[in-house]
C-alpha cells in the first residue's frame, strides 16, 4: 500500500464535540458509560487503543472502521496505542461458529509484521500526539503459567466469564469451547490493564462483537486499580439488503492490494446500493456532516448520477491505496463502462480487471474473433458467435468489429498480450495472449 496524506483529513468543525460527531457517524453501537467518554475526551488529550490480530496476512474491510476510528480519535488530538495481537494471535479469539485452527508461531509472527504495516499507515507518528504501536507478545511471552494463574487469573470470575456472549453462545453449541480460547478474554483484559499502566491508556476501541472482551479489560483495570476506564464497541456494518457487507461474491475484501486489486476495491465501493450510501459515507470517509447531507440529498433527486457512490468510492479507495492508485481504478472503470480507452491504460491495470473479467488464454495464432467470443464465454456456439458479430453487437478494446471472419490485429494486443471483448453494452471478456 501506499502512503497516504493523512494531513487532508479532519474531523467536522460544526459538531459540539468529537463524541457528538462519533454518534451522527453511526460508530457508538455500545460503551461504557456515555457522558465519562464525552468529558474525557474534551478535558484533554487521553491515550486509546485498538487491537488486532493476525488471523490472515491482512486486514480486511471489518477492520477499517476500527482503523478510521483511531485516525478520528487521532485527528482529534488524543494519543493512539496502534496494538498487534502476537500473543492473543497465538490462542485466538473464540467465534460463533467454532473453534479456530492454531497457527504456528512462525506464520503469526509473520502476519504480525504485515499487520502492523497495515496498521501505521492509518496512524501518524509525529507531533505532540505520535502514534505508538505495541504487541502484546512482549509482555505475555516471558509470563509463567504460575504467575499469569496467580496474578491475572484470580480477578476473574468463572461466573463472569461464561456469561460473555460469544463463550455462552460456543458453551451451549455441541462443540463446545477448549479452554484454550475460553482464556482468550483474560489476554485482552491483561492488555488493557498493562497499557493503563504504562501508558495511561483509558479508553479501548473495537467492534460490538468485541464486547465482552472489551469490559474483560474495564473491570480488570477497576478491580486491580480502583480506576474508571471507557470501551467503545462500534456497529457491525450490515447491508439493507440483508446480504453480508465487505464481501464480493463470498469474497472477503482485503486492504492488501495484492489480495483484493485496487480496481476491484474501487469497483467494491462504487457498487454500494443507494440505501446504503450515506451510512457508508459517514463510519468510511471524513467528508464533513454538511458534504454528506448533500451528497445524500443528490441520491434522493438523481440517484442515477451516483455522485455519492463516486464519491464514497474515491475517498476510500485514495485512504487506503493513494491516490495514483485510484486515479488509474477510475480511469479502468469508465474504459469497463465503456467510456474510455483500455489502450490508456498501464499494464498493472489492464491486469487488474482482466483478473475480475471472465477470462481466457489463447495462442498468439488464434485471432478468429468468433473463436475468442466462445473461449471466453461471451458466445454459446460458433453459430451464436456469428450472428452478434454480423448484428455489429461486438467491440475489441471499446471499438466496434463488423465481419464474421473478423480476426485481432497484433495492434490490439494492449501491452502485447491484453484484449477487451464486448458484447452488447455489458458483457465484458478479457483474453491473455500467451
Ligand atoms: N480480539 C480482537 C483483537 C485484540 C487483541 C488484543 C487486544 O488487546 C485487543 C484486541 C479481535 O479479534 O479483533
Amino acid at each position: 500500500m501506499s502512503t497516504t496524506d493523512l494531513s487532508k483529513q479532519h474531523n467536522d468543525p460544526t459538531f459540539n464535540s468529537l463524541w457528538e460527531e462519533l454518534n451522527w457517524r453511526g460508530l457508538v453501537q455500545v460503551s461504557t458509560d456515555a457522558q465519562s467518554i464525552e468529558d474525557a475526551l474534551e478535558a484533554g488529550p487521553i491515550t486509546y487503543y485498538c487491537g488486532f490480530d493476525p488471523t490472515a496476512a491482512s486486514l480486511h474491510l471489518g477492520h477499517l472502521v476500527q482503523l478510521l476510528l483511531l485516525r478520528r480519535l487521532q485527528l482529534g488530538g488524543h494519543n493512539p496505542i496502534g496494538l498487534v495481537g502476537g500473543s492473543t494471535g497465538l490462542i485466538g479469539d473464540p467465534r460463533q461458529t467454532s473453534e479456530r485452527v492454531l497457527n504456528s508461531r512462525e506464520t503469526v509472527a509473520e502476519w504480525v509484521e504485515l499487520l502492523r504495516e497495515q496498521v501505521q499507515r492509518f496512524l501518524s507518528f509525529e507531533g505532540e500526539n505520535a502514534a505508538r504501536m505495541v504487541n502484546n507478545l512482549d509482555w505475555t511471552s516471558q509470563m509463567s503459567a504460575i504467575d499469569f494463574l496467580r496474578d491475572v487469573g484470580k480477578n476473574f470470575r468463572v461466573g463472569t466469564m461464561i456469561k460473555k456472549d460469544i463463550v455462552a453462545k460456543r458453551l451451549n453449541s455441541d462443540e463446545g469451547i477448549s479452554y484454550t480460547e475460553f482464556s482468550y478474554q483474560i489476554l485482552q483484559g491483561m492488555d488493557f490493564l498493562n497499557l493503563y499502566r504504562e501508558y495511561d491508556c483509558v479508553l479501548q476501541t473495537g467492534g460490538s462483537d468485541q464486547w465482552g472482551n472489551l469490559t474483560s479489560g474495564t473491570e480488570l483495570v477497576r478491580k486491580v486499580e480502583g480506576a474508571a476506564v471507557h470501551a467503545i464497541g462500534t456497529p457491525l456494518i450490515t447491508n439493507s439488503d440483508g446480504t453480508k457487507f465487505g464481501k464480493s461474491e463470498g469474497n472477503a475484501i482485503w486492504l492488501n492490494p495484492e489480495l483484493t486489486s485496487p480496481y476491484a476495491f474501487y469497483q467494491f465501493w462504487l457498487n454500494t446500493a443507494d440505501a446504503d450510501v450515506v451510512d457508508r459515507l459517514k463510519v468510511f470517509t471524513f467528508r464533513t456532516r454538511e458534504e454528506i447531507e448533500e451528497l445524500g440529498r443528490l441520491t434522493e433527486t438523481e440517484p442515477y448520477r451516483r455522485e455519492a457512490q463516486k464519491a464514497l468510492a474515491y475517498e476510500v479507495n485514495t485512504l487506503v491505496h493513494g491516490e495514483d492508485a485510484t486515479r488509474k481504478a477510475i480511469a479502468a472503470s469508465a474504459a469497463v463502462f465503456g467510456k474510455g480507452q483500455f489502450s490508456e491504460l498501464d499494464e498493472e491495470t489492464l491486469g487488474m480487471i482482466a483478473a475480475e473479467l471472465p477470462h481466457a488464454e489463447v495462442d498468439a495464432d488464434q485471432t478468429s474473433i468468433v473463436d475468442l467470443l466462445v473461449a471466453t464465454g461471451l458466445s454459446e456456439s460458433k453459430s451464436a458467435a456469428r450472428r452478434t458479430l454480423k448484428e455489429g453487437g461486438v467491440s475489441v478494446n471499446n471499438h466496434k468489429v463488423s465481419g464474421e471472419d473478423a480476426t485481432l490485429d497484433p495492434d490490439d494486443l494492449l501491452h502485447g498480450r491484453f484484449v477487451l471483448l464486448r458484447r452488447g453494452k455489458k458483457n465484458l471478456a478479457a483474453v491473455t495472449v500467451v
